[in-house]
């Protein structure tokens, strides 16, 4: 197996139940970690099935989420009310059953810019609101999806051009194979910055690309790109997209 510049754990939940448990107890340990260190707990969100299980983990977990900051690590170019914003579908499901959490704590794009400059003002944001004593900010924690063509946030298998992107830390992406087309997207110099990366997976129809990425780290996948270079990566597992890891 290649090598990982990370530490890298696998967590495999026998059920929905004990994944959100996973997740929560995740939030727990990167918040209390973060607490140490500042005042605020930073943590980029992706979409897809992830809004539903975080919105189950943090329902489930007594955390105070007074002092955390969320991001997206991608976003699609779509109005803020748009049913394929991400920002939409969190702030929708967090309205009614996380009200504690608000809107002034979701650190999101401005998608009435131009694409270019969106991602050019969305980086600008990370950087102003994560401060700049680093030349690269770094995330407490980044939650990750993959789809079932190993793409994760909006760095997609057929566009390998995104994977070499060295100085900016969010690109905008066109032609993206999975709709809407446009979209914005974090780098990997800021994603393999981060103190914790988790991956949450689910679903018997990932685990072929489960194995290729995590076991054979197979860089035809952009997912197999993401090693943090001084942080913990963890990918937490149903039964289902696990069943080709368990030895
Ligand atoms: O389009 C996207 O897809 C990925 C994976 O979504 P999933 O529903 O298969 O979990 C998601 O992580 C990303 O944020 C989103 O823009």
């Amino acid at each position: 197996m290649p090598d990982r510049k990370c530490s890298f754990k696998i967590s495999l939940a026998e059920s929905e139940d004990k994944l959100i448990e996973t997740v929560s107890n995740l939030l727990r340990r990167c918040s209390e970690q973060a607490k140490d260190r500042k005042a605020t707990f930073s943590i980029g969100l992706s979409g897809g099935s992830l809004v539903q299980l975080l919105t189950k983990a943090l329902r489930k977990s007594t955390l105070d989420t007074s002092n955390w900051e969320f991001f997206f690590c991608d976003e699609r170019y779509v109005a803020d009310d748009h049913s394929d914003s991400t920002f939409c579908a969190y702030r929708t499901e967090w309205l009614s059953q996380l009200p504690s959490i608000l809107d002034s704590q979701f650190v999101k794009a401005d998608t009435t810019k131009l694409l270019e400059e969106c991602a050019a003002d969305y980086e600008a944001r990370v950087k102003v609101k994560l401060g700049n004593s680093h030349s690269v900010p770094q995330f407490d924690l980044l939650l990750l999806g993959m789809g079932p063509d190993g793409h994760t946030c909006s760095l997609f298998p057929e566009q390998p051009a995104t994977l070499e992107e060295t100085s900016r830390l969010v690109i905008p992406i066109r032609n993206s194979p999975k709709p809407p087309p446009e979209r914005i997207t974090f780098t990997l110099p800021l994603i393999n910055n981060a103190r914790d990366v988790a991956f949450v997976v689910t679903g018997a129809s990932k685990s072929d690309v489960v194995k290729r990425v995590f076991v054979d780290q197979d860089k035809q996948f952009p997912a197999a790109w993401v090693d943090p270079t001084n942080g913990q990566l963890t990918l937490i597992v149903d039964a289902g997209a696990g069943s080709q890891i368990i030895s």
